[in-house]
């Protein structure tokens, strides 16, 4: 079997889990499945990059730098002499991990003196998470006997437009990744940086945080992968995060279409655009857990079963806000939610969840937290009062969806999910309902976010449920 195997940043988090990944990919090798890698970065270096390129923006010192260069340096030494025992493939890590930290010390430097943070650099300086752990994986794997070779995302051919951190692929990658990667295939274990890429002119792109999977999804197609599986620290896709409810179940299959809305609306477990590679080839992608190898975890198939779950699972969205926007001149004014979508489309504005009520004269969006301030300035600059009377927002909220294709045209399960959580005292703040009645989102306060998470997994019976198989 042909598979893509992708390791997040918790299987990877320090030398020993690489040194386990290491043999973990061997015994696939040696077993005849031809392997290509996909790694992220070391458990949160990406946050660390980030937050430290923010930081040394707004009137950092040099100090500082050097202070995250130092710690990130010896975090990665220590992965090294943990994950591989060979002298040579040490001494040659080392040194690539010397020459991608000075390179990056360089950077935070300039955006220190120039005290500026472009989307561009913020690419440029996340992407040595997955930069200074390929070379610890693939050297791992060398150190075991396998030959391997290391590629960053865009050595690969994977080619994306210029939406600097959330890019997307170009058609011809998935050609140009092909012919890179077909003849490694029989050789060795190619080990290829997850999360990045590069533009048509060779400037580092990210194709969104949890982009690794994006990645593995596009090397799959470009391959024609038997499988995609992406390699987690829990058990595959569950009926909700098991953080929140620790009886969550495992789900032993899902299909394309219910993983895509699970990880919209929330599933971390899965980036947004991860599957629709797959499923330009029709490619299972399996969800396994890195830790227990023989759980079969979760498939995500293309077709679409009958099952009796009216809910596959309940989601959670955290770090949003609401705006509320009202006004009775909205009443009857044709082109006034266009005019709002519009106005935030072009303030770069990402809309989660909309909900409107009948009477017009109010509507209520969610947003990503971090793009409230623009949201707000976008509706205030766009109308004047007489239309729009008051822009108000609330940053204290979450998302909280129950979804499934089994809630298509069954009716009773809002009244379920709103007497449930009112049983429970939980006030709703805003509801919304897709066509495709996959899904019932609606906005809670974020301090009752987990009893509505807990609520409703239990009032779907969704842990005590047998999963069918
Ligand atoms: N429905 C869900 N099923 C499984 N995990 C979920 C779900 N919703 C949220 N999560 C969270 O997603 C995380 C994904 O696992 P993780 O190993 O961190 O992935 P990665 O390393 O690829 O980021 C889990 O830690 C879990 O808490
Ligand atoms: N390292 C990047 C990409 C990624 O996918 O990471 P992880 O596989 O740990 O979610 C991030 O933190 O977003």
């Amino acid at each position: 079997m042909r598979i893509v195997m992708k390791f997040g940043g918790t299987s990877i988090a320090d030398g020993n889990n690489i040194r386990y990944v290491a043999q973990l990919l061997k015994d696939y090798y040696n077993s005849g499945y031809e392997v290509v890698a996909v790694t992220s970065a070391l458990g949160s270096v990406t946050d660390g990059l980030l937050s430290n390129a923010i930081e040394v923006s707004k009137k950092g010192k040099v100090s500082q730098i050097k202070e995250f260069i130092s710690d990130l340096t010896h975090k990665h030494y220590s992965a090294v002499h943990e994950a591989i025992d060979d002298e040579e493939i040490i001494d040659e890590t080392i040194q690539t991990i010397d020459c991608r930290v000075d390179e990056l010390e360089k950077a935070l430097i300039g955006i220190c003196y120039l005290g500026e943070l472009t989307p561009r650099s913020i690419d440029y300086i996340s992407s040595y998470g997955e930069r200074l752990a390929a070379p610890i994986v693939s050297g791992a794997i060398r150190s075991i006997g396998i030959k391997s070779k290391m590629y960053t995302g865009g050595d690969v051919g994977i080619v994306t437009d210029n939406e600097y951190g959330s890019a997307k692929p170009l058609e011809q990658s998935y050609q140009r990744v092909g012919e890179t990667l077909r003849t490694d295939l029989s050789e060795c274990i190619p080990v290829v940086t997850g999360f990045i890429a590069e533009n048509k002119d060779g400037v580092i792109t990210t194709l969104g945080r949890g982009g690794s999977d994006f990645s593995a999804s596009i090397i799959g197609a470009s391959i024609d992968a038997d499988e995609i599986w992406l390699w987690k620290e829990v058990h595959g896709i569950m009926t909700t995060d098991p953080k929140i409810v620790p009886e969550a179940r495992s789900m032993s299959w899902i299909s394309y279409a219910e993983a895509m809305e699970l990880s919209y609306f929330g599933a971390r477990v899965l980036h947004p655009r991860a599957i629709e590679p797959a499923i330009r080839n029709g490619i299972p992608v399996r969800v396994k857990n890195t830790f227990e190898p023989n759980f079969s975890g979760t498939l995500v198939v293309s077709e679409q079963k009958p099952t009796e779950d009216v809910v596959k699972a309940v989601t959670l969205i955290k770090k949003v806000s609401l705006v509320n926007i009202s006004g009775a001149g909205m009443v009857g004014t044709i082109g006034t939610a266009a005019r709002v979508f519009n106005s935030l489309a072009d303030a770069n504005v990402n809309i989660i969840m909309i909900s409107q009520a009948s009477s017009e004269s109010n509507m209520s969006i969610v947003v990503d937290e971090d793009h409230l301030e623009a949201a707000v300035n976008a509706i205030n600059s766009e109308f004047d009062k007489n239309v729009i009377k008051d822009v108000t927002y609330d940053n204290n909220i979450c998302v909280v969806a129950v979804v499934g294709a089994g809630m298509a045209g069954i009716p009773g399960v809002s009244g379920r999910v709103f007497s449930s959580l009112g049983k429970d005292n939980i006030n709703v703040v805003a509801i919304s309902q897709g066509s495709s009645q996959h899904n019932i989102s609606f906005v809670v306060s974020e301090e009752e976010a987990f009893d509505a998470v807990r609520v409703l997994h239990k009032e779907f019976e969704l842990e005590s449920k047998k999963r069918e198989e």
